[in-house]
């Protein structure tokens, strides 16, 4: 069993979430069983993605109702890879909110995981071989509302899911080849590296566009999850992470 990351550029258009589903697929071949985080579609400027989606509402301290309009976000995201998936014949399903089992405390807009319930995920995997839920979320169990991660949050749900249901790797598809030695938007004399520690994909991490969330690296390093950061357009293999 494996987890894979979609994040908003994945999953931006139907084009590019054909290589998306066809990386699913693949998936399904090689390791029978997939969990699929997703993340809202596309980035400021496009409909449903993050940013725009905050932008409908009067900018104010982090709130159940500013909660509930991001995570919206991710929800429509998987929502139209699970019909999509379901079109092409894969035997998907999704799962969101209490059953996809990431209790949060209510610090809306940062919450921290409390609890990692994944006895529905288990279950709907003997039925599905293919589970797709929204990043970047979880619910409190006390007022029973949708709550947010933190900016980035999809890449910590996906290591989170990794670590709890002992997968094999938790593979992120970016718009890089995988970790290089400075962002190549930024520098174009960069090269791949090909493995890294936990420890050195941690520092090099640098604010504001992570390569992965610091919170995920931070949290991988911890609890040793195996990671493999890979292009979402490139076959090759992209960094593993797993020591
Ligand atoms: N060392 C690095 N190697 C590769 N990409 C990097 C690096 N540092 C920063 N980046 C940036 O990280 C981005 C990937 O993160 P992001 O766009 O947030 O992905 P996602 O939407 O999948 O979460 C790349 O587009 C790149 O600009
Ligand atoms: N959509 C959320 C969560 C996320 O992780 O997004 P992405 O995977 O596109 O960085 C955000 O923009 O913060």
């Amino acid at each position: 069993m494996i987890v894979q990351k979609y994040g908003g550029i994945a999953m931006q258009d139907r084009q590019s979430r054909q290589l998306v589903i066809a990386r699913i697929q693949k998936a399904l071949i090689n390791h029978q069983k997939v969990l699929v985080v997703v993340s809202a579609m596309g980035r400021k400027g496009q409909y449903y993605s993050t940013d725009s989606l905050l932008d409908l509402i009067p900018r104010s301290n982090d709130s159940v109702e500013s909660d509930l309009l991001s995570a919206c976000g991710e929800l429509i995201s998987a929502s139209v890879l699970c019909a999509e998936l379901k079109k092409e014949g894969v035997p998907a399903t999704l799962l969101y909110g209490k059953s996809a089992g990431i209790i949060t405390n209510e610090a809306y807009g940062n919450a921290d995981i409390l609890k990692v319930d994944t006895n529905k995920l288990l279950a709907v995997f003997h039925e599905f071989p293919c589970i797709i839920v929204p990043g970047f979320q979880g619910i409190s169990e006390h007022t029973n509302t949708f709550t947010t991660l933190g900016r980035g949050g999809s890449d910590l749900t996906a290591v989170v899911y990794g670590h709890h249901l002992n997968a094999e790797v938790v593979e992120f598809y970016k718009n890089v080849p995988g970790v290089m030695t400075s962002d190549p938007f930024q520098n174009k004399s960069v090269q791949l590296i090909t493995t890294m520690s936990y420890e050195e994909l941690q520092k090099i991490i640098i604010e504001p566009v992570e390569i992965i969330q610091k919170k995920a690296a931070k949290f991988a390093a911890l609890h040793k999850v195996p990671l493999h950061i890979r292009s979402l357009y490139e076959e090759r293999d992209g960094t593993f992470v797993f020591h």
